[in-house]
């Protein structure tokens, strides 16, 4: 997979070198490059950002350095791939966006300042993705958000455990309660059945504890899945426990 990422800040992409992406790369899975688009103004002040038409607070980004640094990297790399706008506008990021950013073979992000963008740099971007319904100041972390969940499911980074752990009945459930050693830490135990060895009952188990959860934590998550027979009744048992 190659990753290119357009920013007026690209050292901010730099200390991801040290953990998921850096391991990407040292297995050949990742390519990943950050292009400072301020280093293709044609502005003799080089500026990247002027004030709107029509009046207004704050500064836009102008087109032309974007523009210009996209056919760079068009020229480096081939071509564009998937190019993605970091827009508060822009659709929400979650799991399955992750998973459908993981299946392209490359992406470009687009992290803006300042108050927003041209409007004609719309005319690059394929899909425009917001982190949530809170304002930053730019979409540099936004694009790392992204980027560390997506990687993640280059088959080199996890093997088989995120796409695993994506079809198990865990998916569209919170995470079970987990324990490691000791089993008794400062007097408090871990659950019993977890090192009873008894694996259905161990299964049993976290499968209700992650309905528990997902009752109490996030409701809206349950009205939105499928339940079998079990966990329903399993729902029905913790209602009841939970009064
Ligand atoms: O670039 C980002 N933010 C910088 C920023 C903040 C506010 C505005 C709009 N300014 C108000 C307005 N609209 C119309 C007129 N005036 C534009 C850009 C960003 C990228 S992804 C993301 N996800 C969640 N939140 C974010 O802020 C982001």
């Amino acid at each position: 997979m190659r990753i290119d990422v357009l920013s007026l800040f690209p050292d901010m992409f730099a200390p991801m070198r040290q953990s998921i992406i850096g391991k990407a790369i040292d297995k050949g899975a990742l390519d990943f490059q950050v292009t400072d688009f301020r280093d293709f103004t044609e502005n003799k002040h080089n500026n990247v950002d002027d004030y709107p038409f029509g009046g207004g607070a704050g500064m836009l980004l102008t087109p032309q350095p974007i523009f210009d640094a996209m056919a760079s990297v068009e020229k480096q790399a081939g071509g564009k791939g998937r190019v993605i706008l970091l827009d508060p506008a822009g659709r929400q990021f979650n799991h399955e966006v992750a998973q459908e950013l993981a299946t392209y073979d490359h992406l470009t992000f687009v992290a803006g300042h300042y108050e927003g963008y041209d409007e004609r740099i719309r005319e690059l971007v394929d899909d425009e993705i917001s982190l949530g319904d809170y304002v930053l100041t730019g979409g540099e972390l936004g694009a790392m958000v992204i980027i560390d969940a997506t990687v993640r499911f280059l088959p080199e980074i996890l093997g088989n455990a995120a796409s695993a752990e994506g079809d198990s009945f865990e998916d569209g459930l919170l995470e079970f309660p987990q324990y490691t050693r000791p089993a008794d830490f400062r007097g408090r135990m871990v659950p019993e059945v977890l090192t009873s060895g008894n694996h259905a009952k161990i299964a049993e188990w976290r499968l209700k504890e992650s309905l528990r959860r997902t009752y109490l934590r996030r409701p809206d998550l349950l009205e939105k899945r499928q339940l079998t027979q079990q966990e329903r009744d399993l729902l029905d048992n913790i209602k009841s426990e939970e009064q």
